[in-house]
């Protein structure tokens, strides 16, 4: 295969986790924005994430501007890099890698939320492509300024945080859905990640910068959403706390290229 194969990432703003007897309808509701994106080439008898050799199996070498654990839904990224290259760029592959995150316990409502495609994507049922429901919110034109905080295995996160993240996680999802827009969205996404912990150690107070219309936390992840003319300025001021990575906000879907 000579093509390649674009994949936004995704990254929560907030969710509820819903479990039941099968993968299919098992995952989460809750919006987040897609991000991106990793690119997967096909090749050779290993895959791996940015030079990290991952498993032997499917020849596919993923690159992307995000590291994976962090909270960027890399690992979504990579089961849909797989499905694609066993099942080719339709409904099926997705089903395949949303069942793989589900059993490996990497996550619940990011393979519906890139099959989705969009910006701002709301996922409204739980489960596979197919089973779950989603839909997708255009977003202003703001650039987002994106930081890796520090790198946490999904599985530890959902059961540490478990009780917040289902009560903060329901409470977002019923007042977001009473007015589901972008600038709602950036409110409970604040919110939550306040109510589970995940803005601590200042992060909050970023929110006072000049030309910060809003920011949240995911895991490892810190999302600032910044008027266009001040995202340098805020690039500079978050320097110390990881990586930093800018992206404008715009439509993104899985395709080749
Ligand atoms: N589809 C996959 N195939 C192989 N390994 C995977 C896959 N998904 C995740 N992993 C492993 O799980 C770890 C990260 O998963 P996770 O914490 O959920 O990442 P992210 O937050 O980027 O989605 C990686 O270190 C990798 O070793
Ligand atoms: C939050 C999470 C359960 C995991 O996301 P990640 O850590 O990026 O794999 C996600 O899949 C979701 O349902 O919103």
């Amino acid at each position: 295969m000579n093509r390649r194969l674009f994949i936004p990432h995704h990254v929560t703003g907030f969710w509820t986790p819903v479990y039941s007897e099968s993968e299919l309808t098992t995952g989460s509701i809750g919006a987040g924005i897609l991000l991106g994106g990793a690119l997967a080439f096909y090749h050779g008898d290993y895959v791996s994430y940015n030079g990290a050799m991952l498993e032997v199996g499917v020849g596919a070498r993923i690159a992307s501007p995000f590291p994976l654990g962090y909270g960027y839904a890399g690992s979504a990224v990579v089961s849909i890099a797989k499905a694609v290259a066993e099942a080719g760029l339709g409904r099926e592959a997705f089903v395949k890698a949303h069942v793989e995150e589900v059993l490996r316990g990497t996550g619940l409502g990011d393979v519906l939320a890139i099959y989705t495609g969009g910006c701002l994507v709301v996922r409204t049922r739980p489960g596979a492509p197919g089973v779950g429901e989603a839909f997708s919110l255009p977003c202003p034109g703001l650039i987002v300024v994106a930081v890796d905080l520090r790198r946490e295995d999904t599985s530890e996160m959902l059961k540490m945080r478990r009780d917040a993240i289902l009560e903060a996680g329901s409470e977002a999802v019923r007042g977001f859905m009473r007015n589901p827009s972008f600038e709602s969205f950036l409110e409970h996404a604040y919110l939550f990640s306040k109510r589970v912990g995940f803005l601590s150690g200042g992060l909050a107070d970023l929110r006072r910068l000049p030309g910060v219309v809003g920011l949240y936390a995911k895991k490892g992840v810190l999302l600032i959403f910044v008027e266009r003319d001040k995202a340098r300025d805020v690039t500079e001021a978050v320097r110390g706390f990881g990586g930093v990575h800018l992206a404008a906000l715009g439509e993104l879907r899985v395709t080749w290229i």
